[in-house]
């Protein structure tokens, strides 16, 4: 049995902790013969645990704590530490593993309350689970969401060679906002969501640039942000935004514009990769 699930990027700019999109980058898992010990081959470096201490069954154990263990191979396309959710894609195929070994039969609804829990909000275990476009929120341990087509855009993302932690990327930002902060920064998701739902991604564009929740705060710790906006815009995208909590830059634009703005891109010599994604629409993938 194989169980792989895709990257995400959440946010979108002002959707903090409740938007996300999945993309076609995929964390598999591979469950090969049952043994005494757990062992997971992966070659994700040595930080990287291969026993039970790996997210992966940490989450899975949590799940179903007398599952039979199995040697398993884990091979991730998902760069970890990015702003492309390798951490969600890990806990989701956890429950999902523990939902097969279990034979636990989870809905979507129970694997969203779980993975939530574990990972504390769900913008990027939403679409991690689901596919597609998911507009989620969690409060007092009941999770809602909404999943949506995307509208069609094109899709690139500068991945940076350096790690930004989720939890480091988090420290920067305020403990409070005002009333008039905290309306004029909804206001402004609101409008974006809605115009996403309606697939107009040029207003989207705009108000996913104007995000009062997260952006301008981590800004310093993703210099690269600025000029790829300038660059981006000059040729033609609806927007640019951090992709999770960062460092990669996710870039939207029409299709017809994407050679052109990879090439500008490209011709920055920036540290890291310039990837071309596509959305992913299925979510949790099993194949046995
Ligand atoms: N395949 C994996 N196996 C075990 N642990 C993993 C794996 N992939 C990621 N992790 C854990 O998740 C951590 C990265 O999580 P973090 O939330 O900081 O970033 P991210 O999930 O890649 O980005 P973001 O949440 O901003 O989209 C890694 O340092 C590692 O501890
Ligand atoms: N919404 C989260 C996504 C990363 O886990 C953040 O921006 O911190």
């Amino acid at each position: 049995m194989t169980i792989s699930v895709p990257a995400t990027s959440a946010n979108l700019g002002p959707g903090f902790d409740s938007v996300g999109l999945a993309v076609n980058l995929y964390l598999t898992i591979e469950l090969l013969e049952a043994t005494n010990h757990w062992h997971i081959e992966h070659d994700l470096g040595v930080e990287v645990p291969s026993d039970e201490r790996n997210l992966l069954l940490e989450t899975a154990l949590q799940v179903s704590p007398s599952l039979q263990p199995h040697k398993i191979k884990m091979i991730s396309e998902i760069p970890l530490a990015r702003g492309l959710g390798s951490s969600s894609s890990v806990v989701v195929a956890g429950i999902e593993l523990a939902n097969q070994l279990g034979q636990l039969n989870l809905t979507g609804a129970d694997k969203i309350a779980i993975a939530t829990k574990i990972e504390g909000h769900p913008d990027n275990v939403a679409p991690a689970i689901f596919g597609n476009l998911v507009i989620a929120n969690s409060i007092g341990g009941k999770t809602n969401h909404v999943t949506a087509p995307m509208p069609e855009t094109g899709l690139l993302a500068f991945i940076p060679d350096y790690e930004l932690k989720t939890s480091d990327s988090r420290q920067v930002l305020p403990n409070e906002f005002t009333y008039h902060d905290a309306v004029a920064a909804s206001a402004i998701a609101n409008v974006a969501i809605a115009a996403l739902l309606t697939g107009d991604m040029a207003l989207a564009g705009q108000l996913m640039e104007q995000d009062l929740f997260h952006e301008s705060y981590r800004g310093k710790l993703v210099p690269e942000v600025a000029k790829i906006r300038e660059i981006s815009h000059a040729k033609g995208a609806y927007a640019t935004y951090l992709s999770g909590a960062g460092p990669t830059v996710m870039i939207m634009m029409p299709i017809d514009k994407l050679t052109t703005i990879k090439s500008e891109l490209e011709a920055q010599e920036f540290s890291g990769q310039l990837l071309e994604l596509a959305v992913d629409t299925q979510g949790i993938k099993v194949v046995y």
